[in-house]
Order: C-alpha cells, then sequence, then structure tokens
C-alpha cells in the first residue's frame, strides 16, 4: 500500500547549528493512526509543524507518494491542530468558523451543516455568536477542532489535541477519529495523555536523541 505520508532522513535545526532532528524516517499509511511520544523540548511539536508545512526545510516529505512541491495544495488535504488553537479573539466563534471555511474553500453547505452536527455534538451551539476572547481554554478547543474536523481532508496532525476536553468531549473525539480511520484518514499526534495512546494508536513512536524510533508496544515511559 502506498504511504500516505512519507520523510527520509529528515533532519532540522532552528539555528543551522544545533539539530533537533536528525535523520528521521517515517511512513504513515491511510486508515493509520500513529502516536509521537517523548520527553518536553525533544522536537514533537517542531516535527509536526514541519509536516504540517508551516516550517519550511529542505527535506522531501512525501504525500500519497509524490514529493510535495506545491504545499498550499498540500495544506488543503491535512488539518494541523496545534496545541494553543489559531483562532482570532474580536471574532465571534462563529465568525471564526466562517473565516476558516473561506480560507480552506469548503463547499459551504457541506461545511456548515458538519459544523451544526458537530457543535451541538460538543454542546457549543450557544457560544457561536460570543467573541473568542469570552471563551475558556476548553471551548476555544471545541471551537478549532470542530472547524478543523469539518473539512474534508485526508490527513490530521493533532498536537496534544485532548488535554483541555471534559472527559465526554474525549470520548466524541476518540469516536469521530475511529470513524474518520474507517474511511481511510491518516492520522499523527502527539500526546502525553496514557488514556488517548492507548485506545487509539496503531503504531507508537518516539524521540530519543534527537531520533524517531518505532516502539513495539506502548511502554510507559513518557
Ligand atoms: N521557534 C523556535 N526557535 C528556536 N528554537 C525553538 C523554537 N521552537 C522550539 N524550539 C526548540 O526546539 C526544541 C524542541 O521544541 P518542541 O516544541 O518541538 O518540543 P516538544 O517535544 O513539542 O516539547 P513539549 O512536550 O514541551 O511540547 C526545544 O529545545 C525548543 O526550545
Amino acid at each position: 500500500m502506498l504511504p500516505k505520508l512519507e520523510v527520509e532522513n529528515l533532519s532540522f535545526s532552528y539555528d543551522n547549528k544545533t539539530f533537533i532532528l536528525k535523520n528521521i524516517n517515517l511512513k504513515v499509511y491511510p486508515g493509520e493512526s500513529i502516536c509521537i511520544k517523548g520527553v518536553n523540548g525533544c522536537g514533537k511539536t517542531t516535527f509536526l509543524k514541519i509536516l504540517s508545512g508551516l516550517i519550511n526545510t529542505k527535506n522531501i516529505i512525501k504525500f500519497n507518494g509524490k514529493e510535495i512541491k506545491n504545499f498550499k495544495t498540500y495544506k488543503k488535504k491535512i488539518s494541523y491542530i496545534p496545541d494553543k488553537p489559531y483562532l482570532y479573539e474580536e471574532l465571534t466563534g462563529k465568525e471564526n468558523i466562517n473565516m476558516i471555511m473561506h480560507l480552506w474553500n469548503e463547499n459551504k453547505k457541506e461545511y456548515l451543516k458538519k459544523i451544526s452536527f458537530l457543535s451541538n455534538m460538543f454542546e457549543i451551539q450557544k457560544d457561536l455568536n460570543t467573541i473568542v476572547k469570552n471563551y475558556s481554554l476548553g471551548m476555544k478547543s471545541k471551537l478549532y477542532l470542530i472547524a478543523m474536523l469539518a473539512r474534508n481532508t485526508e490527513l490530521m496532525l493533532l498536537d496534544e489535541p485532548l488535554t483541555t476536553l471534559d472527559i465526554k468531549s474525549r470520548k466524541n473525539i476518540e469516536n469521530i477519529l475511529y470513524n474518520k480511520k474507517k474511511e481511510g484518514m491518516s492520522i499523527i499526534f502527539v500526546s502525553h495523555m496514557k488514556e488517548i495512546q492507548k485506545n487509539f494508536s496503531d503504531r507508537f513512536f518516539y524521540f530519543e536523541n534527537k531520533i524517531l524510533r518505532e516502539e513495539k508496544e506502548n511502554v510507559e515511559l513518557f
């Protein structure tokens, strides 16, 4: 099977001197969910930012078997969910949703239908007319998650996706991601949370001395 995403010998430093990541090799297949673990500061977020195209590198990243040359097209096919949601604080939830919809050129009818379903599920419907500045951290995370989950993408990159969410919302996310996986979505996520690591990962990786290693089973080191 052709990997959805593939990197070979990826190395990276922020200052051209100190390497944060060294010779990283990774293949993620359609319908697969992988978990990346490691101690604070080992490079997990940096790696996700590279894979999402937020940090440019000279390394080749392949998507559906082809080197990504046009990151704008690639970004349309992926959802990156950072640990802190990218939202406009002065706009309402609804206005943020509209901006995201336009940014990714989503089909309005389909997108808003999914938003309506998801915002009910996450019980955030009543807050959509409130400005985001007045949201709690968990509400901001929910808003950004639903905005990304409603998009039509093939790969999700999630950085600590559940940390600020309540138990019911975590279960909802797990179920949604499980169904997306069944439809062929590939998922790469970073999490320190044992519960999501265990419930949700097909394979585990961890950073050790800047190198990404595969763990044969989820040993509880991190
Ligand atoms: N913009 C930046 N410029 C320079 N160095 C950076 C930058 N962002 C991160 N770093 C450094 O890169 C290293 C990896 O950081 P990164 O945020 O990727 O780690 P992490 O594994 O995600 O950590 P955590 O588990 O705490 O979120 C750290 O030493 C950090 O100080």
